[in-house]
């Protein structure tokens, strides 16, 4: 494994500044945070720098707000959350750069934490530009890196900081790295992959690789649409993206050819509106009603799944099967990690998931405890399976 420094390193800091980077990006419904995973993770780094004295200053983003500010990606929503989670007040500052995070720095004490409004308001963070980035590192002294689920990105705070300041990995950056290395490094095949959920354009890519690297890929969710229309089904309004279609036939050639099984749905859960309660019915993939979506993957495809999670010695899990926040349109994904969690209790699977809605759904159905590993990474854990260089492990490492 790469070698970086940890906060075993760190000593001597307190009345420093350090900037650390979460990954805040949590599931929120009805303006609250419905899953508190990614926060609990990283509580154990800042609490550890707040007891040796430091002034934390925590860094992250929310959503994807193109570079300017958005009233609901404003971080000042999740910080009552990470003051729950670290049962210690928190303040907030309403910019991460200039006068407002200046400010509140000045008025830390030892020990205290601040958090910094969300870095993707400004276009500098994703673009990494040196000026924005040396903005940020004019508020600390020494950076730390615990979001290894952002790690994936080369962005101003995932990665351009560390050529500007002393960097070190947090306890979980260190703890994600070594879970995933002990349970997916050397994997026990057949190795069986899920991948779902509704990050399609950022994700499908990965899939050209991960194909060569597993026995059988399962598709679901919104992803599972792209590839249908693809194949020339008719998914109605259901979530997909067409332009990607030629992506999509592209990886299933890539499947071929690398003798990975490609499962795709052979029924939906459709209904007209995207809520709770929807009036729904279940249909063949091929007769999805022009003005339905597909919001669930139906039975038949549950068996189907459930036959190949049976059949792995590994399973590799991202993104959920359906839209599992709404009820009845969890169906399936329930299904599906209850009975991996019962293939690994019965030591027949060493099962790893991640991602934030991924962790929120295995939470849903009561099994995350169940299962070999659960990582706070979706993309960032998918890149790490297909043997990708994470730009935010790797700049610890060149600058350790
Ligand atoms: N058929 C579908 N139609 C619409 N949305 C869907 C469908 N299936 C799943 N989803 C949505 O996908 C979302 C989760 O996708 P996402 O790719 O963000 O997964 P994730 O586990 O959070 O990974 P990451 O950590 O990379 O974000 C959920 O909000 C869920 O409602
Ligand atoms: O939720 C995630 O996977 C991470 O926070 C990264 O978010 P992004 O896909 O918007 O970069």
């Amino acid at each position: 494994m790469a070698a970086f420094k940890t906060l075993d390193d760190l000593t001597d800091i307190a009345g420093k500044r350090v900037l650390v980077r979460v990954d805040l990006n949590v599931p929120v419904t009805d303006g609250k945070v419905s899953d508190t995973t990614r926060i609990e993770r990283v509580a154990p780094t800042i609490r550890e720098l707040s007891e040796k004295g430091a002034k934390v200053i925590l860094l992250a983003h929310f959503g994807r707000p193109k570079g300017e500010p958005v009233a609901d990606m404003s971080l000042s929503l999740i910080a009552p959350a990470v003051e729950e989670v670290l049962d210690q007040s928190v303040a907030f500052a309403s910019d991460c750069i200039g006068a407002p995070a200046a400010d509140a720095i000045e008025k830390m004490n030892n020990g205290d934490i601040l958090l910094l409004e969300n870095t993707r308001f400004h276009k500098g963070e994703e673009k990494n530009t040196p000026e924005f980035t040396a903005e940020l590192a004019k508020n600390g002294d020494i950076y730390v890196n615990d979001a290894f689920s952002a790690a994936h990105r080369a962005h101003a705070s995932t990665e351009g900081l560390a050529h500007h300041l002393p960097a070190y990995a947090g306890r979980t950056m260190q703890a994600e790295l070594e879970a995933l290395e002990k349970g997916l490094g050397k994997p026990s095949r057949p190795v069986v992959a899920i991948v779902g959920g509704a990050k399609v354009s950022t994700k499908i890519d990965l899939l050209t690789n991960l194909v060569k690297k597993v026995d059988a890929l399962v598709i679901g969710g919104g992803m599972a649409n792209t590839f249908l229309a693809a194949n020339g089904t008719n998914v109605g309004k259901s979530l997909c993206e067409h332009d990607l279609a030629d992506t999509a036939k592209q990886i299933m050639l890539e499947a071929a050819t690398a003798g990975c099984a490609i499962v795709l749905p052979s029924d939906g859960v459709v209904a007209r509106e995207f809520k709770a309660g929807a009036d729904n019915e279940t249909v063949d993939i091929n007769a999805i009603p022009a003005d339905a979506m597909v919001l669930d993957v139906g039975p038949k495809s549950v068996e189907a799944v459930n036959a190949w999670i049976s059949r792995a010695a590994t399973l590799v899990w991202n993104g959920p099967l359906g839209a599992f926040e709404i009820a009845p349109f969890d169906k399936a994904t329930v299904a599906a990690a209850r009975h991996a969690a019962e293939c690994t209790r019965d030591g027949k699977l060493v099962s790893v998931a991640g991602g934030g809605d991924t962790v929120s759904a295995l939470n849903h159905a009561g099994v995350a405890d169940d299962f070999t590993y659960v990582s706070t990474a979706g993309g960032a854990f998918l890149e790490w399976m297909e043997g990708k260089e994470l730009p935010g492990v790797a700049v610890l490492s060149r600058t350790a």
